[in-house]
């Protein structure tokens, strides 16, 4: 079946229309009006599918709190056509066998594209390389490797495993975080942490790692992928590598991007995660790193816990956020309304660059003809207070509830086929079949 989305504002531009024949997109030209399905997409924003290089699925192991088929109906409902589930799972994605059962259940799952990453060191432990050329071989084809949750603090192991991702054609990303200067640290490190008495987690445990692997990635000429940079320093940091021309690439949360560590004055464990929310001065500098490139895409850091694991005493709670279902409004928010970020930009930081660093095939010509269909359609119009009934997974430990925010995803299609229709999502099995 050939679909027409009529009028769709194409990356924000002129309205046009789009055409998506047998999982393509194809010219609306050569296409039959009187037999195609129609879909009316005036007055909304077509972008490529979403691609998300940093979200916790939990499973396995973690299926209280989420699930490969729970997180990728959260994953659709936010627009996102891929995601790259992180290692930190239970056993965690230090063998073939695990990155496959990953990769088996995404495939089962149906509603979009899930990409295994793999650990750096067995165990998540730090101590020892895990075998990264068994998992980059394994059917799971991993191209991303991350110890993600704890960073790889041993410099000589992060050098061998960046000399290793290099020889794969695979990027490590480095969850940033000297484990000796945030012993015990709950939030950022301020005078706000004092007056709350609670531990603070200093920016320079973030940005001296980052100063540290961004030399370990010139030595090395590997590639190299911070997660969620907080800081003002980290940017500047992050600035001076790319200037002396290391292969470095970072990203920016939503959370980083609209929140700030005020929130922790509830001391309600929805608003603690790692990195923690920062101050003002860290989200304004954020903000411009995105806008300037500094920082090269969004990624969502969705990481759902379970109602027990957050309804504790704020010291005591699990680090982590959800995300998926939020993160293209709060981008909207943050970026797009304050005329930091046109939409051809939010299409960049969230769909092509993403995929470029995850070696992800089939996003980088969005929208043209000739590439898969991975489409979303968003009307920016809409405005909606975050509501647990607008999150898909099984967790609800959105820092955005009762916040009102723009724009709202409408429809999607991965590969061709309807993953979410009239902003509902598509049972796996209808979105494994034709009738998309
Ligand atoms: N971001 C978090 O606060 N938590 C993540 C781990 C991580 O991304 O570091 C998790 O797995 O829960
Ligand atoms: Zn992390
Ligand atoms: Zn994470």
């Amino acid at each position: 079946m050939t679909t027409l989305l009529t009028n769709a504002s194409v990356l924000g531009g002129a309205p046009r229309d789009l055409a998506i024949d047998a999982g393509v997109l194809v010219d609306p030209a050569t296409v039959d009006r009187d037999t195609a399905e129609v879909v009316d997409a005036t007055g909304l924003i077509a972008l490529p599918g979403l691609v998300d290089l940093h979200t916790h699925l939990r499973q396995p192991g973690g299926e209280q709190a989420e699930t490969i088929a729970s997180g990728v109906r959260a994953a659709a409902a936010g627009g996102y056509t891929c995601v790259f589930a992180m290692a930190n799972t239970n056993p965690p994605a230090d063998t073939p066998a695990v990155v496959e059962q990953v990769h088996r259940l995404g495939v089962d799952a149906g509603l979009a594209t899930v990409r295994p990453i793999g650990a750096v060191t067995v165990g998540l432990a730090g101590e020892r390389l895990a075998d990264m050329t068994m998992l980059a071989g394994s059917a799971a084809r991993v191209r991303v490797f991350s110890d993600d949750g704890h960073c790889v603090a041993d410099a000589e192991l992060m050098r061998r495993a960046l000399e290793h991702a290099a020889s794969l054609g695979a990027v490590v990303a480095q969850h940033a975080q000297d484990p000796h200067l945030t012993r015990g640290s709950v939030m950022h490190e301020s005078p706000l942490a004092a007056e709350l008495g609670l531990t603070g987690w200093p920016s320079a445990a973030e940005a001296s790692i980052v100063a540290r692997d961004a030399m370990l990635a010139e030595l090395t000429g590997a590639r190299l992928h911070i997660c969620h940079v907080s800081t003002v320093e980290t940017v500047e940091v992050v600035r001076a590598a790319k200037a002396r021309g290391i292969a470095i690439t970072a990203e920016v949360t939503p959370h980083h991007l609209l929140l700030t560590e005020e929130l922790v004055r509830s001391y309600d464990g929805r608003f603690k995660v790692n990195p923690p929310l920062r101050a003002d001065r860290d989200v304004q500098a954020l903000r411009e790193a995105l806008a300037d490139g500094t920082i090269d895409i969004v990624a969502t850091d969705h990481a759902p816990h379970a109602p027990e694991a957050k309804q504790t005493a704020f010291a005591d709670a699990a680090f982590g956020m959800v995300g998926l279902e939020t993160a293209l409004s709060v981008v909207q928010r943050a970026m797009v309304e304050t005329g930091m970020l046109d939409w051809s930009g939010v299409a960049r930081v969230m769909s092509t660059a993403p995929a470029a660093i995850g070696s992800e095939p089939g996003y980088d010509a969005p929208l043209e003809p000739g590439s898969p269909a991975h489409v979303v359609l968003v009307d920016p119009a809409v405005r909606r207070v975050v509501d647990v009934s607008h999150l898909h997974g099984r967790s609800t430990n959105s820092p955005f509830l009762g916040v009102e925010l723009p724009g709202r995803v409408l429809h999607v299609w991965h590969a061709g086929t309807r993953t979410v229709a009239d902003g509902l999502v598509a049972t796996a099995s209808s979105a494994k079949g034709v009738a998309g």
